[in-house]
C-alpha cells in the first residue's frame, strides 16, 4: 500500500481567503498526500475550513502559500480547461437548470473531454452508462431534475462527476440530504468506484462515525492543525477527545463513535 500512487499532495499549504486585499489564513502547514484508490473522508467541526479545503484542491481558490501537486505536477502548470480532466468536484451550492433530464445533466459532465458541438463518442457514452449504473438512476435518467427530490438530485450530481472520469474526485458533504440508508450506500459506491477504477475519492462529511467506519484513511482539521492516516492511527492520537467542545459529548475509540454522555 505504501507503495500506491499519490494523486494529490500538498506541502506546508495554507488555505483561507481574501478580505479588503489582506490574506486571511484559515489554515496552515496542511502536509496531505491522497494515494490512488481509496476513499479518503475530510474531518471536522462547521467553519474548520472543510469547503475552503476542498475548493483549494479543486484549483478554484489560490493557496495563500505552500504547494500543490496534481498527479506530481504544481497545479500552477495546468491550465483551468486541464483541471477538469483530472478533478471532478461536487459541492454544497448546486446551480440547477430548469428543463434538463437526469441523462443531460450527467452527459454535461463529459463536457471536458468533448470538443466544442461535437456527438458523443463510445467512450463517453460508456461513462455516462457507467455513472448512471454507479449511483443506481437507470429508472430516473429520463426524469426532469426539477421532479426529483433533494437526495435523488444529489445522486445525480455525483453520477456527472462520476461521468467526468477524473483520477480525483472532490465531494462537499455529499450525503447531507440522504437518509442513513442512502448514506452508507454512498459510502460504498463510492468505495467500489476508488477500487475498481482506480480513483481518488476525498469527501468532506459530519457523519464522523460512518466515516470511521467505511473511509480508507481520514483526514481531520482542527483548530491548529491537521493530520491524514489510517482511522487506527488517527483514532490513537486523540484527535476525536473533545472535538466538539462540549464536554456532554464523548468519544468512545473502541466503537468509534461518539456518544452523548447522560
Ligand atoms: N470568502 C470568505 N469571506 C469571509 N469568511 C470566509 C470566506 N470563506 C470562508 N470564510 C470563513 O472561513 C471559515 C471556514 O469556512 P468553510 O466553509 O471552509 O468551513 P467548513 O469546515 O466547510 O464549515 P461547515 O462544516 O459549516 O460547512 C468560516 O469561519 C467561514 O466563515
Amino acid at each position: 500500500m505504501e507503495d500506491t500512487p499519490i494523486s494529490l499532495r500538498t506541502k506546508s499549504l495554507a488555505i483561507g481567503y481574501k478580505y479588503k486585499g489582506a490574506n486571511i489564513a484559515i489554515q496552515e502547514n496542511i502536509n496531505l498526500s491522497l494515494p490512488q484508490g481509496q476513499l479518503i473522508s475530510l474531518l471536522g467541526i462547521n467553519g474548520i475550513g472543510k469547503t475552503t479545503l476542498l475548493r483549494t484542491l479543486a484549483g478554484e481558490y489560490t493557496p495563500l502559500s505552500g504547494e500543490l501537486y496534481i498527479l506530481d505536477k504544481s497545479i500552477k502548470e495546468y491550465t483551468r480547461e486541464e483541471i477538469a480532466t483530472k478533478i471532478s468536484v461536487v459541492l454544497t451550492e448546486k446551480v440547477i437548470v430548469q428543463n434538463l433530464t437526469v441523462y443531460d445533466l450527467i452527459r454535461i459532465g463529459r463536457t471536458p473531454h468533448l470538443k466544442r458541438n461535437t456527438l458523443l463518442r463510445e467512450e463517453d457514452i460508456k461513462w455516462i452508462d457507467k455513472a448512471i449504473y454507479y449511483c443506481q438512476l437507470e429508472d430516473l435518467k429520463g426524469r426532469n431534475i426539477s421532479e426529483l427530490s433533494d437526495g435523488q438530485l444529489q445522486r445525480v450530481f455525483i453520477a456527472r462527476a462520476i461521468a467526468q472520469n477524473t483520477p480525483i474526485i472532490l465531494l462537499d458533504e455529499p450525503s447531507n440530504h440522504l437518509d442513513f440508508h442512502h448514506k452508507v450506500s454512498l459510502y460504498k459506491i463510492l468505495k467500489q468506484l476508488a477500487r475498481e477504477e482506480n480513483k481518488t475519492i476525498l469527501l468532506s462529511n459530519h457523519d464522523i462515525d460512518l466515516a470511521l467506519k467505511l473511509s480508507d484513511q481520514i483526514i481531520v482539521l482542527k483548530e491548529r492543525f491537521s493530520i491524514q492516516g489510517k482511522i487506527k492511527e488517527v483514532v490513537q492520537m486523540n484527535v476525536f477527545d473533545n472535538f466538539f467542545n462540549d464536554a456532554s459529548i464523548s468519544f468512545c475509540p473502541e466503537q468509534l463513535r461518539f456518544t452523548l454522555v447522560e
